[in-house]
């Protein structure tokens, strides 16, 4: 600042002064125009999460059972909010962090990819998804252009081609009937578009969008090399002078429905497969999680029974429990109310504080490495006898029902399923008996497993078992049990099974695994291995 005693004198001066005056205004108007753009941008940011609590609240099982919902709700206390913390001042921030809980940015993008699991497992339409139409009794709001673009941006970034062109090609979609175009650039998607198009084999679309790019942003750098990238290619390729023509024309046309695209060439409809690590069992076992129930053939249907058994057990003499067989092989039994709602309560709240998501044991070093997302997503806590006379009492229950020692089963596992959580197929015993991590426990393999459900599932969280063809609805207050081992101690392979992802709702299962040690008078020991 410049301040003159004689200023004031001349008229010229003052009219310098006006300068100053213009130049003070115009930055103020800059200051306030950012300032309420700021402003702005909070104000919708609290309008969104307030709109989301007015939903919510007192509502929570049903609001959150909808897996696009709890998908935008992590995205909201995650990344949108981490965008707003750097709008505000710090010390304000400061005082939110250290009061309250958020999620992380890894809960952020496993809820993504949790949400694209469901989308594959269950053959849901992205348009449907996107426009909030998960099936007729679960709706939930019409995802906006940003909201797909951020979905594609986690496939993305996961070098997951696959989901990234659905979810850029449903963004653009919604970019063209939304009314104010301000939240995400055009260019943005289409960039990611060609990219994920051109990666997933279709090098003529690439070329198409990036020309699009072009049109709207001639400068654009990325786009002017990838312009000639592709056409390099093109050129290279050995085509009929027929094909050639059809690339040119279709290169040169602004219709972007990558999906719809209609020709009877082959060669040129749009290619979008999933990956190679998409095998054969991940193809029956997302066949048997969209199936409703195990589809017997009737021979083995007619073997299957329902029972009471108490096996004269002091225990369960007054009270047998109900028992049904599900499954011939592996005899999967099935064992309906064994523990009443309260009880169920009572071990959720147990665990509740001290769920984490769930992790692998490195037997080598004895230590716990989180799961790739990709296997399995829960969050587990352990229950100890010793916890609550309901956990010991839901021990001596397995073991009146089962027959077997619980002196060496492992504690109680709790697993929470949120968003798409899942297990992928698996064995519960281990495999390799000399280097067998689980003998190292000196407790010996693991000889059978009791699953325990302590909720319902709204639709998906299936049980199955990929190799016996077997699906199990989970069932309040029920529980299923089954041998991993035979008589012999060798594994049974038809035991291969997963938990289906969560489709709509929440599920809680508690699992008791039981292991050879202690068994030898109960379920003694058989020379034959298929016993
Ligand atoms: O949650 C389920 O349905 C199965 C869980 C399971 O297989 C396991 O935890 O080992
Ligand atoms: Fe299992």
């Amino acid at each position: 600042m410049c301040i003159q005693s004689d200023v004031f004198t001349s008229t010229t001066h003052l009219s310098h002064l006006l300068n100053t005056e213009i130049g003070l205004a115009k930055q103020l108007d800059i200051y306030l125009k950012e300032e309420y753009e700021r402003l702005d941008q909070i104000e919708k940011f609290v309008n969104v999460i307030k709109d989301e609590i007015r939903q919510a609240q007192g509502n929570e099982e049903y609001y959150f059972g909808n897996p696009v919902n709890s998908y935008l709700f992590i995205k909201h206390l995650a990344t949108d909010w981490n965008n707003i913390e750097k709008l505000l001042p710090t010390d304000f921030v400061k005082n939110m962090g250290s009061k309250w809980l958020f999620p992380t940015f890894e809960d952020y993008t496993g809820s993504a990819i949790g949400l694209m699991r469901l989308q594959d497992t269950y053959e849901l339409n992205t348009s449907q998804l996107a426009n909030g139409e998960l099936s007729s009794k679960f709706k939930s709001k019409r995802l906006s252009a940003l909201e797909c673009y951020d979905l594609g941006r986690v496939a993305y970034t996961n070098g997951d081609f696959y989901h990234t062109l659905m979810w850029m090609q449903e963004a653009l979609d919604h970019l063209d009937t939304e009314m104010n175009h301000t939240s995400i650039n055009k260019i943005d998607i289409l960039d990611h578009l060609a990219y994920a198009t051109s990666q997933q084999g279709n090098v003529e679309h690439a070329l198409a969008i990036t020309k699009e790019i072009l049109t709207i942003a001639p400068d654009h750098f990325r786009a002017q090399n990838n312009k000639v990238y592709y056409e390099t290619i093109i050129k290279n390729r050995t085509l009929t002078n027929k094909q050639r023509r059809d690339a040119i024309d279709k290169s040169n046309s602004t219709n972007l429905k990558l999906i719809q695209t209609t020709s009877s060439d082959e060669s040129y409809k749009i290619n979008n497969k999933r990956s190679d690590d998409y095998f054969d069992e991940q193809e029956s076992y997302e066949h048997l999680c969209r199936q409703n129930g195990t589809r017997l053939h009737p021979t083995y249907q007619s073997k299957l029974f329902c029972r009471y058994r108490h096996n004269n057990h002091p225990y369960l003499i007054l009270q047998p429990v109900k028992e049904e067989q599900l499954l011939h092989q592996p005899a999967i039994l099935f064992y309906h109310d064994i523990i009443s709602d309260s009880d169920i309560e009572k071990i959720k709240s147990l665990a509740l504080p001290k769920l984490q998501r769930a992790v692998v044991r490195d037997f080598t070093t004895d230590t716990f490495q989180p799961v790739d997302y990709r296997i399995f997503s829960y969050f587990s806590a352990w229950l100890r006898n010793e916890d609550s006379p309901v956990i010991a009492r839901l021990s001596r229950l397995i073991e009146a029902i089962t027959n077997l020692s619980m002196i060496t089963a492992e504690d109680l596992q709790i697993a929470n399923y949120g968003v798409g959580g899942h297990y992928e197929p698996h064995f519960d015993f281990s495999r390799r008996r000399e280097k067998d991590p689980l003998s190292r426990l000196s407790a010996g393999n693991r000889i059978a497993t009791w699953l325990t459900y302590m909720s319902d599932v709204e639709e998906g969280g299936a049980t199955v078992f990929p190799l016996a063809g077997g699906h199990l609805k989970p069932k309040k207050g029920g529980a299923a049990f089954w041998y991993n081992l035979y008589a012999s101690g060798e594994g049974d392979y038809n035991t291969r099974h997963a938990a289906c992802p969560v489709l709509i709702g929440n599920k809680w299962v508690a699992n008791k695994w039981i292991h050879e040690r202690g068994q030898e008078f109960r379920r003694p020991c058989s020379l034959n291995p298929m016993v």
